[in-house]
């Protein structure tokens, strides 16, 4: 669940990309990039990496022109090498650069085709190299020498010809401009927005709103699924739908984990889906137990506490900070490796004793993903002198595989993949788990926005809306990125060298 960012401006953009990323980074962890623009030349600065960690000042020095695109990366395919960061470059046709939050489907197919029948090369396991590579040869074949947003378009059509999958890109093409696509269901978010100045109008593309709302822009709307959004260097905007059958069939788990709750992604405001998932909780809650007994309801931060406050609203009961996050460590789920997680999960969060001594406490989270954070707090909560701990999932349970950009690649890894309710309160050890149905986390994004008639859910429900999804596909990958082959395979190596745009001293 990569955050993307592309700007055109009228003055240098570095610091409004380095802001926007900043405020991105609860997308992606693990590697940030910058690549800017100017007088024919790309000046790129990526590694892995916080985007505070990657950028020095002499980066953000080299980091000249007033158009360019950033990523913060949360890996899903290939490894988290450094060569892997984002975006990615290809010299030919004009020199163009890429950054994709999402994956391929049939990220094989393509890369094999690319070799055989366009003659490219794909140096890493990357399918957002892959998907770069596609774009670039749609739009030599048309061969111009000046591309037009003609041009631009039928490239992006036929990107969507070839590529299955999640894709939300933002791509700039050397002295032309950026240009900004969704797949055709809009499984990946992505929006504009203009930020007014003396000397124009400046453009920004970003994953989330609350990416243009730090750095000054005004969000005009989502891009549409199956739409590309083109800026020229100039400022001139054009958009055009370059799908033949686009239908919005957002990712649910946007609503429910990934985006910051500040943000607005096809016009649902995260932060009220998220009180509505707090409320059916509750009223979840009520139907099983009417004559409950908890007397306090604690969050699990972060990014829960917006559900919890507003269930404990609705059952009228008293709602606590009982665990302390530390400020200085990320978010667990989408670190790789699960040794890290588990160690994290204690370094993150530390109760406060008081509030569990002698009590009935409800932990809330807002998912129950392999069960590393639910696991270690009911034992905290223990410790803390809990008399019963109940817990709440304001998601139903996780049972299949993600392969559109969460990096869920094996059932076997996730708690609730062939267990009951019953069984996994009792591996989690807690007297009482209640999850949302996914019926009424549903009815929460719809209550917010009740034109969109379908949600990707496949990890709830197991529907995989491209239809390219089977039991062989979900094994292979299985095998390929569960846990224990990618620490066999090491994939955080730091000698890797990349190959890429020559202008990035340390
Ligand atoms: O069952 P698990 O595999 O542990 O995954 C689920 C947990 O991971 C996430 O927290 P995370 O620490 O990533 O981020 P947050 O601070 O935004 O809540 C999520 O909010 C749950 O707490
Ligand atoms: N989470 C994402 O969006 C990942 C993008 C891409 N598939 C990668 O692994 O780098
Ligand atoms: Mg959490």
């Amino acid at each position: 669940m990569c955050g993307i960012v592309g700007i055109v401006s009228t003055s240098n953009v570095n610091q409004s990309l380095y802001d926007a990323l900043t405020v991105l980074q609860h997308r992606g962890q693990d590697a940030a990039g910058i690549v800017t623009f100017q007088d024919e030349r790309f000046y790129l600065r990526k590694d892995n990496g916080l985007v505070r960690d990657v950028f020095r000042t002499r980066h953000m020095r080299r980091l000249v022109g007033n158009v360019g695109i950033g990523h913060v990366r949360y890996p899903t395919a290939g490894s988290s090498s450094s060569a892997e960061a984002q975006p990615f470059y290809v010299n030919s046709p004009y020199g163009i650069t890429l950054a994709h939050n999402g994956n391929l489907t049939n990220a094989d197919d393509l890369s094999q085709d690319l070799f055989r029948t366009d003659l490219r090369h794909i140096n890493t396991n990357s399918d957002s190299e892959v998907l770069l590579n596609v774009f670039a040869h749609e739009l030599q074949k048309l061969g111009k020498l000046n591309p037009t947003k003609d041009e631009i378009f039928a490239a992006v059509k036929a990107v969507h010809k070839r590529c299955k999958g999640a894709y939300a890109v933002i791509a700039m093409i050397t002295g032309y401009g950026i240009v900004g696509f969704r797949d055709p269901n809009g499984i990946r978010p992505a929006c504009y927005g203009t930020r007014e100045t003396d000397e124009g109008t400046e453009y920004m593309i970003a994953s989330e709103s609350v990416a243009l709302s730090a750095a000054g822009f005004t969000l005009v709307r989502d891009i549409e699924p199956g739409e590309a959004v083109y800026i020229e260097t100039d400022g001139t905007l054009y958009t055009q739908q370059c799908a033949d059958k686009p239908h919005l069939i957002p990712c649910i788990f946007e609503h429910v984990y990934f985006a910051r709750p500040d943000s607005i992604i096809d016009k649902v405001s995260v932060y009220k889906a998220r009180l509505r998932m707090g409320e059916t909780l509750a009223d979840k809650v009520l139907r099983e137990r009417p004559d409950h007994d908890i007397d306090v309801v604690i969050p699990i931060p972060d990014t829960s506490r917006t559900s919890a406050m507003q269930m404990a609203h609705r059952l009228g009961v008293k709602f606590r900070e009982g665990f302390i996050k530390n400020r200085y460590i990320g978010r667990t789920f989408i670190m790789p490796g699960q040794k890290m997680r588990k160690k994290s999960v204690r370094q993150k969060l530390n109760p406060i004793d008081l509030e569990f001594r002698g009590k009935n406490v409800m932990l809330v989270d807002d998912s129950i993903v392999r069960g590393t954070t639910c696991e270690e707090i009911v034992q905290m909560a223990r410790d803390a002198g809990a008399r019963n701990v109940y817990f709440a999932s304001a998601a139903p349970p996780v049972r299949y595989p993600n392969v559109y950009g969460i990096d869920m690649p094996s059932a076997h890894e996730l708690i609730a993949h062939d267990k009951s309710v019953e069984e996994i309160c009792e591996i989690i050890g807690a007297d009482w788990l209640v999850y949302q149905d996914l019926e009424d986390l549903i009815t929460c994004v719809n209550d917010v926005n009740p034109e969109i008639e379908s949600w990707e859910c496949s990890v709830f429900d197991g529907n995989y809306v491209t239809g390219d999804i089977d039991n062989a596909y979900l094994e292979r990958i299985d095998a390929l990125r569960n846990d224990k082959s990618r620490s066999a395979s090491n994939g955080d190596d730091e000698d890797n060298g990349i190959i890429d745009l020559h202008n990035d001293e340390d």
